[in-house]
């Protein structure tokens, strides 16, 4: 496989959190706290859809890009409730987390699905972030591999190498999400190695080099560098330590 420097992207969902004035203060004090790292890193902040017009306006020229954490997969139409990828790209979105296991579990999100999501927002220019990963009972039944693998094949059904090698793809353990027991560095290690593996099977060489890998689950101050630190994982992505700037400023200088 060709090994790629693959720039580290560290980025943050802070899921149904956060008003508006919130989400400002929170990106201006954070635009503070990582003004000084320069390009190493890509920092990416995903806020509630009714911040992303306000943060867009707010980050002018800022080192900070925006995604969303869904989108709907038709442009327009009678979906009341749904926002469309086109929509996004307006904003100023540069990805879309697709996948997520909170839209899995509590809103019924399949592999499909997620696919038509993940190909609407490469139609309206962005880049999806597409999350995988086992429940704790999967992977106490050795079922891991087989799940990430279903669902990254799921997810990338029909896209070709020119898309997916700037793709980013975040492996998230349900069981490590909001839990405070993050992936141990190895185990990390082992699912990014295997997701890689898959795509250069699926793909080439070249394109598993490039795409980027995130690891998801727990990721603290405390943990980042070590988890961070490992050959395939290639950036963090960031639940409840995104909600405070210095903690989230910490982990982002622990990839840098
Ligand atoms: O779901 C996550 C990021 O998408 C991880 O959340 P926590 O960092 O709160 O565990």
């Amino acid at each position: 496989m060709a090994t790629a420097r693959r720039r580290k992207i560290v980025a943050g969902n802070w899921k149904m959190n956060k008003s508006v004035p919130e989400a400002l203060a929170l990106v201006r004090d954070l635009r503070g706290q990582v003004a000084s790292l320069g390009d190493t890193v890509e920092v990416v902040v995903a806020p509630p859809f009714v911040a992303l017009q306000p943060l867009h306006v707010a980050l002018e020229g800022a080192p900070l890009a925006l995604a969303a954490q869904n989108c709907h997969w038709e442009s327009s139409g009678a979906f009341t409730g749904e926002i469309s990828a086109p929509m996004l790209a307006e904003l100023g979105c540069a990805y879309v987390i697709v996948g997520h296991s909170e839209r899995r579990q509590l809103f019924g999100d399949t592999d499909e699905q997620v696919n038509k999501r993940a190909k609407a927002v490469r139609a309206a220019g962005m880049t999806p972030i597409i999350c995988v990963g086992e429940t704790l009972a999967e992977r106490e039944a050795n079922q891991t591999l087989a799940v990430v693998e279903r669902q990254v094949r799921g997810a990338l059904e029909g896209f070709g190498v020119k898309d997916v090698a700037g793709f980013v793809l975040a492996y998230e353990p349900v069981w490590a999400i909001g839990t405070g027991r993050n992936a141990t560095a190895a185990q990390a290690q082992e699912v990014h190695a295997a997701i890689r593996g898959l795509v250069e099977r699926l793909y080439d060489g070249e394109t598993a080099g490039r795409v980027r890998i995130q690891y998801g689950g727990s990721v603290k101050p405390d943990n980042a560098a070590e988890l961070l630190g490992q050959p395939d994982v290639d950036g963090a992505l960031v639940g409840g330590a995104s909600l405070k700037a210095g903690d989230f400023a910490a982990i982002v200088k622990a990839a840098t």
